[in-house]
């Protein structure tokens, strides 16, 4: 296995990560941020519909059904499918610290070919927070939440405001977004920390 490069190492000075106290109870469903979601949302018929809880902590869990249309070689998932549903995982993170982040780096490690039909049992915690650089690390096992690691990857994502989206997103997605009072609801709420 290949090791992590420095950036993703914490600084000394960096905290241990805090779940907030209005974060989803451990074992809560936690919904998609966007519908129109490659890794989450029901809006995407190819995307991957990944469906993630509140961990312990400030861990998450999901899992994520391997289908046809993620194939990479025949009746194996595409390694890019795999390291999508490893980020959308650490994504999910942001629920449980009340914070919008984005991935910065993503760091992945394939472990064992993955078939079409598996679940992917993913996992993912925040291990140190330093200012706006969120640490985190994630699994995905096969064949149960205590089976094999077939992926792993470390990461770094990086707090930002509801305003990334709205000053980087294609216009018309965004009128759309900010028309949905759900939505709106759901990305402010993010804002509003302790
Ligand atoms: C109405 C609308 C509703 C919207 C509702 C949304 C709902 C919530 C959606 C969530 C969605 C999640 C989905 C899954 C996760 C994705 O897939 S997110 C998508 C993929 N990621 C991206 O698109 C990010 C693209 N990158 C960027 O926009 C910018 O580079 C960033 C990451 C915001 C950073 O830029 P910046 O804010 O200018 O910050 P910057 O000062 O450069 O860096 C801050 C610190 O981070 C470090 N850093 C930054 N980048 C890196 C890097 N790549 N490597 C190492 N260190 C780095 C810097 O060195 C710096 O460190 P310090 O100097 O503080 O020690």
């Amino acid at each position: 296995m290949s090791g992590t490069s420095s950036v993703l190492n914490p600084p000394a000075d960096a905290v241990a990560p805090v779940r907030h106290p209005d974060a989803p109870a451990p074992g809560e469903l936690l919904g998609t941020h966007y519908e129109h979601c490659f890794g989450c949302g029901g809006g995407q018929e190819h995307g991957l519909h990944l469906a993630a809880r509140a961990g312990e902590g400030v861990s998450v869990t999901a899992e994520f059904t391997v289908r046809a249309a993620h194939q990479g070689a025949p009746g194996l998932a595409h390694g890019g499918i795999l390291a999508t549903a490893l980020d959308e995982t650490l994504g999910s993170l942001h629920w449980v610290l009340r914070t919008i982040a984005v991935t910065g780096r993503l760091e992945t490690d394939f472990l064992l070919p993955v078939p079409v039909d598996t679940v992917l049992y993913l996992e993912a915690e925040v291990t140190a927070v330093h200012g706006r650089k969120i640490y985190c690390t994630a699994t995905g096992r096969l064949g149960g939440p205590d089976g094999d690691v077939a992926v792993r990857a470390d990461a770094l994502f990086i707090e930002v405001k509801v305003d990334h989206f709205i000053d980087n997103g294609r216009p018309e997605e965004i009128r759309a977004a900010m028309e949905d009072p759900d939505q709106v609801r759901r990305a402010r709420a993010f804002e509003v920390n302790p």
